[in-house]
């Protein structure tokens, strides 16, 4: 486990109060650490979360060379350019019953989709390219197919003995039909990931308090929740933590035992009343960033100390507002978390969650893929870009008529702003160097439809 320290001595001109956004993502991929516990599941409880062991096939799929139609396989060195071909059908090979006699030339036999491929036969020809002569012939029109057409292999989509699956993988619909094709029921997954999370600030109202002036209702907790549900973590939600030193601590502290992860948001800016920052330099070993982007200039980034506090129980914890609920399994291992520091403003949670928060959770996670994949599109406006900080404009993807990707804001870019965040579907990205983009050009969009 490196400290800040080290990790900041690894990275070439790293400099904390003008950190690159990329430089962010290289520094939480040496500060975070897989998970190392693991689970067997059932199949059907394993969707989402992350394969321990690489999952090698114990037989191959398909176990035999079998028929992609329903029609005659027949030898398709028969057939001769131009010319159709009439066969005399001896017998019939049904999906799950073989035929096993012998096919001279001349012969074919009907084949249904699945069935084992007789002996010696390579190719099969649809039902629909042939005529019947109401007996035991039929003919295949010419130049409808090629020898070896509609047979598929054994062992063409798993071979026996070979990793089906490697570890690191996410167990999405289309793995866990793959590791049911095996024949497997039970997969070994990464425990999940505890995540703790609450927000900081005098003026931060839990749902249910009535409105006061100067204090606006807590969203932070709410798009945080959703973003680590949707990743499949289990999360533990510690309410709002008025800006009270021995509150802050009980918080940080029930945190660090009970997660592998803290997720704050306020209070890492330099405000007069702001005990936060305070708080996570006592407690843990933390970072205080300001980063080149916009939004989400401020994170505290680091590790919350935890192993000299005893271990608690889910039991024992006690919800900390009137709207915040426990769900967590038992103690974590007391060996600390990894915090996250995010800033208050509302879009500025969503956008560091998305660029740094969710790849470093990814890799708690054990997942080998963690960077969000970006789409190119063209802009259909205008936009003022200072080159030298990254930043993240909320934007509407679509697929224009000819079917080339286009993309557009989706208003109001104020960092506070959550209705231009619901309207859109992605994140265009216009890159540190990057200076203004014109109509027609082409951005990098961080598109999060079924993310989050
Ligand atoms: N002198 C400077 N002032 C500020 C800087 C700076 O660099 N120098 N950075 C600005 C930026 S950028 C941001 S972002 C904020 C971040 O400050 P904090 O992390 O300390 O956050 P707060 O001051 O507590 O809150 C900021 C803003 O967000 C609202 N907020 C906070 N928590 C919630 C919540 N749970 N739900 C909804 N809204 C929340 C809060 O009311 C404030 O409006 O600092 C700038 N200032
Ligand atoms: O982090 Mo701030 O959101 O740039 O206003």
């Amino acid at each position: 486990m490196k400290t800040i320290v080290q990790i900041a001595a690894e990275l070439q001109g790293y400099d904390p109060q003008a950190l690159k956004a990329a430089d962010v993502n290289a520094f939480l991929d040496r500060l975070v650490e897989p998970v190392t516990a693991t689970e067997e599941l059932p199949l059907f409880n394993a969707l989402g979360r992350v394969l321990a062991r690489d999952v090698v096939s114990p037989i191959s799929v398909p176990p035999h060379d079998n028929s992609a139609m329903d029609g005659y396989a027949f030898a398709g060195a028969q057939l001769t350019k131009g010319q159709p071909l009439t066969l005399r059908v001896v017998g019939t090979a049904l999906a799950g019953k073989a035929w096993t006699g012998t096919v001279a030339a001349g012969e074919c036999v009907k084949i249904m989709t699945g069935a084992i491929m007789p002996t010696g036969l390579d190719t099969v020809v649809p039902q629909e390219f042939t005529t019947s002569d109401g007996g035991e012939h039929i003919t295949i029109a010419a130049d409808v197919l090629q020898l070896g057409d509609n047979r598929r292999f054994k062992g063409e989509d798993l071979m026996e003995g070979g990793v089906a699956l490697a570890r690191g993988e996410l167990l999405t619909p289309a793995a866990l039909g793959l590791v049911a094709s095996l024949g497997l029921p039970t997969v070994t997954v990464v425990r999940r990931l505890r995540v703790a999370y609450f927000s900081t600030g005098d003026e931060i109202l839990s749902l249910g308090e009535a409105p006061r002036e100067g204090a606006v209702y807590d969203s932070n907790r709410y798009t945080v929740f959703g973003l680590l549900t949707r990743m499949g973590v289990e999360v533990i939600d510690l309410g709002v933590v008025r800006d009270e030193p021995a509150l802050l601590e009980a918080a940080f502290r029930q945190a660090a035992q009970q997660a592998d992860a803290i997720i704050t948001s306020g209070g890492v800016s330099v405000g007069e009343a702001d005990h936060t920052r305070t708080m996570m330099k006592k407690l843990g070993d933390v970072a205080f960033w300001r980063i080149a982007m916009r939004p989400g200039r401020p994170m505290a980034v680091g590790r919350i100390a935890g192993a000299e506090f005893e271990e608690k129980t889910a039991s024992t914890a006690q919800p900390s507002s009137p709207d915040s609920y426990q769900n967590n399994s038992g103690a974590h291992s007391g060996a600390g978390a990894v915090l996250f520091g995010l800033p208050g403003n509302p879009v500025a949670v969503m956008v560091t969650f998305l660029a740094f928060v969710r790849p470093a959770l990814l890799r708690m996670m054990g997942s080998t893929r963690t960077a969000p994949p970006l789409l190119r599109a063209i802009s259909t406006e205008a936009m003022r870009k200072k080159p030298g900080r990254t930043e993240y404009q909320r934007g509407l993807v679509t697929t224009a008529p000819d079917g080339t990707l286009q993309v557009c804001t989706t208003g109001n870019q104020g960092s506070g702003v959550l209705s231009s965040m619901v309207q859109a579907n992605g994140l265009i990205v216009l890159h540190h160097g990057q200076g203004n983009v014109a109509v027609g050009d082409m951005v990098d969009v961080m598109v999060f439809d079924g993310v989050i």
